[in-house]
């Protein structure tokens, strides 16, 4: 059984006070009243009624425990890069995986075993530098391995399912699977790991070393600039909004419709990519959601196409 201790206020959040409970026997931290905004891609977004980033399968497995304890929703966090969170935040414990990370790269098998929390962009150009195949073209896709494993992220024909080897996957009551593809329900942009409280803590990708890492890099920066040349990033987003429903892409479907620029309060749809959109600056979770259906119900009208978001919406929202 977890005991827990409360170690009192840290200050204030909205005029509330904020509270943290540290799990006896493994210094994790649980905070209370935590903003979800600077951890989201696109910077918007209320507080989490409590968050935790552990940092090992202990403290991971004590949080579940204590959640448990308390019959609390969990919502899983890795990098915030493909997520629109309500202005009036999550209710909850919100558990972030971004510090699970470790690294391996077996030279002999050419297998890559990562912690969920690593770094997908970064992995990328590591391997890219050692002349390891196989990532090039997750250079620019913000967020964790966790996460490209749930999204089954990809681009430019390649994605995540067509490189993992297996998964380990943490249930709510502490069973730990080891799952291989086969078994994750994949496809475009989905698997059946989203929306669910099943946590990814690792994976181990298939590569191919032993290539020239000068020519690898060469590629992986093609990768990189392509996509810099058709996607807007200086401003933040969350890529793209909506899966394409084929046979238009959703990018060309939203030009055609005559909303490039189209604005709601802080949030734009990019003059560069349709497909995106941006918040200028002061959007709030709202404004992002108000123009995603607009966006959708304008589309189909003109195209009778229902848009799907490929964002995750969490948390309340309501149309306007
Ligand atoms: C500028 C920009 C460009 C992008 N380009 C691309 C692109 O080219 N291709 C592409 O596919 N995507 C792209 N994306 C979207 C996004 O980067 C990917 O979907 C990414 O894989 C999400 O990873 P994340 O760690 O940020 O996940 P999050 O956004 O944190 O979470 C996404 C979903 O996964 C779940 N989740 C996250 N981690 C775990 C875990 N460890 N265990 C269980 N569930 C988990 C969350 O609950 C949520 O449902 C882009 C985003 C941006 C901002
Ligand atoms: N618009 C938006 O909302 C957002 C956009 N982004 C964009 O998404 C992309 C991914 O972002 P992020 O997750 O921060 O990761 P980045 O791709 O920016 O960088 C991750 C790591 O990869 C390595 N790296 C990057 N570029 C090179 C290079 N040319 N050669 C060798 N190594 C390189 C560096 O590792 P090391 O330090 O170890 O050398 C770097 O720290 C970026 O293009 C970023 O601009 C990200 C978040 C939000
Ligand atoms: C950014 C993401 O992934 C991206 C991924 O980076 C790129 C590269 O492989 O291919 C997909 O974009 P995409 O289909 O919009 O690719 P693009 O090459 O930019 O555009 C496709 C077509 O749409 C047209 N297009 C695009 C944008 C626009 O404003 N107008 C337009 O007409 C382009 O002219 C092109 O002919 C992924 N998006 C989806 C929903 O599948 C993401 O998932 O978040």
């Amino acid at each position: 059984m977890v005991m827990t201790v409360s170690s009192g206020s840290l200050g204030q959040v909205n005029g509330k006070p904020e509270r943290s409970i540290t799990l006896l026997g493994n210094d994790c931290l649980i905070r209370s009243k935590v903003s979800l905004a600077s951890l989201t891609s696109f910077r918007v977004g209320g507080p989490a009624d409590w968050y935790t980033a552990p940092q090992r399968l202990d403290q991971l497995l004590a949080c579940l425990e204590w959640a448990n304890s308390e019959e609390l929703p969990i919502t899983l966090l890795g990098g915030g890069s493909n997520l629109l969170v309500s202005d009036r935040g999550l209710r909850g414990l919100v558990i972030g995986t971004r510090y699970l990370r470790h690294t391996h790269f077996d030279q002999e098998t050419g297998q890559l075993t990562v912690g969920s929390g690593a770094s997908l962009p970064r992995l990328a150009w590591k391997a890219a530098r050692m002349g390891w195949r196989g990532l090039e073209w997750a250079v620019g896709i913000p967020g964790t391995v966790g996460g490209a494993v749930v999204m089954n992220a990809g681009a430019h024909s390649s994605c995540t399912a067509d490189i993992l080897i297996n998964t380990h996957i943490l249930e709510r009551s502490g069973t730990l699977h080891v799952l291989p593809p086969q078994k994750l329900g994949y496809r475009y942009r989905t698997s059946n790991l989203q929306g669910g409280s099943r946590l990814v803590t690792q994976a181990t990708f298939q590569l191919q070393p032993g290539y020239d890492p000068q020519q690898v890099m060469a590629e992986t920066t093609e990768h990189f600039q392509q996509r810099r040349l058709s996607q807007p990033y200086h401003l933040p987003s969350c890529g793209s909004v909506f899966r394409n429903p084929g046979p238009h892409k959703a990018g060309w479907l939203i030009e055609q419709t005559g909303l490039k620029g189209y604005q709601i309060g802080g949030a734009q749809v990019a003059e560069r990519h349709a497909n995106f959109i941006l918040n200028c600056g002061s959007a709030t979770a709202s404004d992002i959601f108000q123009l995603i259906h607009h966006v959708q119900e304008r589309v189909q009208h003109q195209w009778y196409c229902l848009l799907e978001p490929e964002v995750r919406i969490l948390g309340e929202f309501k149309v306007c």
